[in-house]
């Protein structure tokens, strides 16, 4: 065969960082793809598992009474039995998903990392991969979250791009893990902004907004409609061009609609902040009140998310993701009536407990995202003196600190 100068011969490796609930089901939906498109993609997918022992119980397919109840490594059992037991327990992974319990060496010469942990975690990790990534790497993150330093505010991909000078977009939408992992049908939304230096059959972006300066480098505009201080190193004609097509072809199922656009401040507050009215109906829920007070909850949660999009992010957002994408209205309905943060938060009110209490006692190892965005945002509010233009999300942040009865909810808004 002979091989056309310029021509892609390399394939991406693809890499997801995470292993939890959403982490082993994106792997998994994604090495379903990397399988079915071996032209664009090599086919196994590295799987990176923060290690800890589990003990498989007798009553389990997987109990070997040679190892009876010692505890073993998460990693070896996934790769063994094809099955992540702690966190996505009874469905069948394939055999191309590869656990690895080395952050370094699952992230070595892959060029697409999907970021897909809880939120809290994103700094350590960006740390120990920063020299170890291929330059021209690219990501997506499935995070929902924010980072918040004092009176700044960063979208996780924002702060995955600064941090390791790689391009990053986002996917997010009504999404609950079990479900999908179920091969139940759902739809998200991915935002990618193509780097124009990625694309190496066009002269311009998918939304022309990147341009070579001259250094090899490319400069590109970020979230907030600025000319990034990250330079990116574009990507190699030597690979498959990375744009929406490629995107759609790596996460999209029959079982899972992806609809990709540009505005990755739209999906990634969308599913940040959503967390934050989904514990407030848990509240509201927990105390008694029924679905016609979570729908001023809701309403009321769609109003402030907006407002905050229009205050710290006017020169991008844009609104009708909120109304038309999966990563919005979806996202916010699935959240406050069937997800965790819902649920949990719900159960706190009608124990009489914490929300922290509950996600000790009950949620084996998995994390309620909702607690840690209220009290970032709060705190970013407050550092900017605007919150009492955000009455809801502070009601939550003082919920949580039992500083504010759920009872007390109509009064204080309506203040
Ligand atoms: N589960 C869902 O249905 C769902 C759906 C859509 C989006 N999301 C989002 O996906 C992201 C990941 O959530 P998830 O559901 O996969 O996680 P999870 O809550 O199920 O699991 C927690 C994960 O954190 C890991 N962990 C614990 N300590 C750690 C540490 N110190 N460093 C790194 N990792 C550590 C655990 O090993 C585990 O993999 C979150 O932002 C969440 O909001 C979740
Ligand atoms: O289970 P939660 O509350 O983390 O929410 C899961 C997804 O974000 C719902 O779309």
């Amino acid at each position: 065969m002979t091989v056309t100068e310029g021509a892609p011969r390399l394939r991406h490796k693809v890499t997801v960082i995470g292993s939890g609930n959403w982490g082993t089901t994106v792997a998994k939906l994604v090495a379903e793809n990397t399988a079915g498109h071996p032209d664009l993609f090599e086919e196994d997918v590295q799987m990176w598992v923060y290690e800890e022992k589990v003990t498989i119980a007798p009553d389990s397919k997987h109990y070997d009474p040679a190892v009876g109840d010692s505890p073993q490594n998460l990693t070896a059992v996934i790769n063994k039995y094809h099955e992540n037991v702690k966190y996505l327990p009874g469905i069948a992974l394939p055999r191309n998903v590869v656990a690895n319990p080395s952050l370094v060496d699952a992230v070595k010469d892959s060029s697409v990392l999907i970021f897909n942990l809880p939120h809290e975690f994103i700094g350590n990790i960006c740390r120990q991969i920063k020299d170890h990534i291929l330059p021209y790497a690219r990501g997506i993150s499935c995070i929902k979250g924010v980072t918040v330093s004092e009176d700044n505010i960063e979208l996780i991909c924002e702060y995955i791009s600064e941090t390791l000078g790689i391009y990053c977009g986002a996917l997010s939408g009504a999404n609950i893990a079990s479900e999908i992992a179920n091969e139940q049908w759902c739809e998200t939304t991915i935002a990618y902004n193509t780097p124009a230096g990625d694309l190496h059959n066009s002269s311009s972006s998918s939304n022309g907004k990147t341009a070579s300066n001259g250094d090899g480098l490319i400069e590109f505009t970020d979230s907030r409609g600025r000319v990034s201080k990250t330079k990116l190193t574009p990507m190699p004609a030597t690979y498959p061009t990375l744009d929406h097509d490629e995107l759609h072809k790596l996460f999209a199922r029959p079982y899972f609609t992806v609809s990709m656009v540009s505005d990755v401040v739209g999906v990634s507050l969308g599913g940040a902040l959503k967390n934050i009215v989904a514990l407030a109906c848990g509240f509201v829920e927990g105390h008694g009140w029924n679905m016609t007070a979570k729908t001023a909850v809701m309403r009321r949660g769609m109003l402030e998310m907006i407002a905050f999009a229009r205050e710290f992010y006017p020169e991008t957002i844009q609104e009708k993701t909120f109304w038309e994408e999966s990563a919005g209205w979806g996202d916010m309905i699935v959240s406050c009536t069937s997800a965790r943060n819902w649920r949990y938060s719900k159960m706190a009110v009608e124990r009489g407990v914490t929300v922290e209490e509950i996600e000790k006692t009950e949620l084996n190892g998995q994390k309620l995202q909702g607690i840690s965005t209220t009290r970032e945002v709060a705190s970013f509010l407050k550092a900017k003196g605007v919150q009492d233009k955000y009455p809801l999300f502070m009601l939550v942040e003082g919920i949580l600190d039992a500083n504010v009865d759920v009872e007390d909810i109509p009064a204080l808004i309506r203040k």
